[in-house]
């Protein structure tokens, strides 16, 4: 495995400009190798940084296994370094009420002078700013924040593949003159850190999305002043990100003089980190406060920061009041929220709330098409039915999935069908037909409610038995291949119709439900592992 990674490094290290290769290859660590699995485990420093590497990079370097390896291999990104630290609220704990003045305790460390922070370990690290400071040069601190409000900070944007990204959150301050070469060099995408690619025309809309993605569209029509803020939540991979960046590519279409920003969550808290060492949240309000637009992504981050959700606060309240858009996304609807302020929640409840739900068969289908004719390989409809049909939990599951096949088919030279889909994904499908079990299915659910698993074969009916119960036949049905009748055996004997009446029970309460979504999201979540 280490010699593998030692070429796949190099191989990726001739590849890419070399910010890139520091920002996020070099970071990654091997873990571990599933010979007959076939199965790479990459542990990566954040989540963010995980995140990114893994939509951005982990086709390329399945291939490179897959050429070193003669097979096809799966790499699985995981979690490895601990969270970042952030700035104590200045005075108090309950954090929204103060503002300027940095806390002692922890703080007091802080540096008195502005500097670089070389040895940040903030999770929003990343390279620096579009070969501009390539390492080679000192870091110089013109002023307390001057950096990442003229050239962004790194915000985890994908632009086009052209990984941009500022001092906040990078390894390195700005160099002397940043300012005034970023704002001659960089253009409206470097500073939105919006991505090209992720735009309404490509964004597959279902019944899983199509309320969320009319609520984008008005937004983008009429910023400011339909639904402010939008606030868009759900499971991962099933489109949030995708979704704000349309909007904000609809923006800057429209407007091309338009202030928009994408930021994902860690790197705001990141930045927060940085205005508080350099003793520069003048800057880092004067230019949050300035936009037009603020797309921010994983708003869950915040959670138990105080600092950051402070000055979110006020630019919350700054950008509403002068009729500029916010745009948040989250794993979850604002009141389920732990560790969030219940000010900024209710504030978050305060425009419209939009829940991205896993998309349907159907969808997955048409999502499975598209993305194959993008990549110029035309997918035959029954392989498309035949992905939709295994891998059912979110988007980004489907994309690595269809990578895989046509990687393989490629690969091996053959043409793509059906088995060429079986060979591809034999990994990927043993995996998660082996691993959820109506048992599976019954005991995590039990655990889940805290009632006995005996309680699933029961005849027992209270409501805090009943519901559980029909959701783990909802789960079943969801999640194995096993019929109606099948299931009711395995639930004490119950008939087919009772399974039915709980499946479509459950699955039309969940769009209705917040809450029992969010639980079914969990459970989905927690069952695959
Ligand atoms: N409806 C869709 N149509 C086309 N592509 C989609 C759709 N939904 C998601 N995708 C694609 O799936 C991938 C994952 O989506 P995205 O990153 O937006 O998910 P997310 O909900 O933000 O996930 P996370 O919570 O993990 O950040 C992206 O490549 C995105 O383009």
């Amino acid at each position: 495995m280490e010699d593998f990674w030692q070429t796949c490094a190099q191989t990726l290290e001739r590849e890419l400009p070399p910010q890139q290769f520091s920002a996020w290859i070099r970071p990654l660590v091997p873990v571990a190798f599933d010979e007959s699995a076939g199965v790479l485990r990459v542990a990566a420093p954040n989540r963010f940084k995980m995140d990114w590497v893994r939509s951005n990079y982990c086709g390329r370097i399945e291939s490179i296994a897959a050429e070193w390896f003669q097979r096809p291999i799966q790499v699985k990104f995981e979690l490895d370094a601990p969270r970042a630290v952030e700035p104590p609220p200045p005075r108090s704990q309950n954090g929204l009420q103060h503002l300027q003045q940095p806390s002692q305790g922890r703080g007091a460390s802080a540096p008195a002078q502005p500097r670089a922070p070389q040895q940040s370990t903030y999770p929003g690290d990343g390279p620096s700013y579009n070969g501009q400071n390539n390492g080679s040069l000192p870091a110089q601190q013109t002023g307390p924040y001057s950096g990442p409000y003229t050239g962004p900070s790194n915000g985890g944007a994908q632009h086009g593949g052209q990984q941009g990204s500022g001092d906040a959150g990078g390894a390195r301050a700005p160099v002397h003159n940043a300012k005034s070469d970023l704002n001659e060099a960089t253009g409206i995408y470097e500073r939105s850190r919006l991505n090209v690619d992720l735009t309404f025309d490509n964004f597959v809309t279902g019944k899983a999305n199509q309320l969320a993605r009319a609520a984008a569209l008005q937004v983008a029509e009429n910023p400011g002043t339909s639904y402010n803020p939008l606030f868009l939540y759900g499971g991962v991979g099933l489109g949030k990100t995708h979704l704000i960046h349309a909007i904000g590519n609809s923006m800057v279409a429209d407007n091309s003089g338009a202030r928009v920003r994408y930021i994902h969550a860690e790197q705001f808290v990141s930045d927060v980190v940085k205005a508080y060492q350099r003793k520069a949240f003048d800057e880092f309000k004067r230019y949050y406060h300035s936009l037009d637009l603020l797309l921010i992504d994983d708003i869950q981050f915040f959670s138990g920061k105080n600092r950051t959700q402070e000055e979110f606060f006020y630019a919350f309240e700054a950008l509403v009041s002068l009729r500029k858009q916010i745009i948040i996304t989250s794993d979850t609807y604002p009141k389920e929220l732990a560790g969030i302020d219940d000010r900024l929640i209710s504030r978050f409840d305060s425009g419209l709330t939009c829940a991205i739900e896993p998309p349907e068969l159907e969808m997955r289908v048409a999502i499975l098409l598209k993305k194959a004719e993008t990549e110029g390989m035309p997918l035959p409809e029954e392989c498309a039915f035949f992905i939709a049909k295994h891998l059912r939990s979110n988007v980004r599951e489907l994309e690595g999935a269809l990578r895989k096949v046509l990687a393989y088919a490629k690969f091996h030279g053959r043409a793509i069908g059906v088995e060429v889909c079986k060979d591809a994904l034999k990994d990927l499908l043993s995996v998660s037909n082996g691993q959820i079990t109506v048992e599976n299915i019954q005991k995590t659910v039990a655990d889940f409610y805290k009632i006995k698993v005996a309680d699933m074969y029961s005849k027992r009916r209270p409501a805090n038995i009943a519901l559980p119960r029909q959701i783990a036949m909802y789960l079943a049905k969801e999640l194995t291949q096993k019929s109606l009748p099948e299931i009711g055996e395995l639930f004490g004997g119950r008939d087919h119709t009772t399974v039915l009446h709980a499946v479509r029970k459950i699955s039309e309460a969940r769009t209705k439900q917040a809450e029992l979504n969010h639980s079914l999201h969990v459970l989905e979540q927690t069952l695959k592992g």
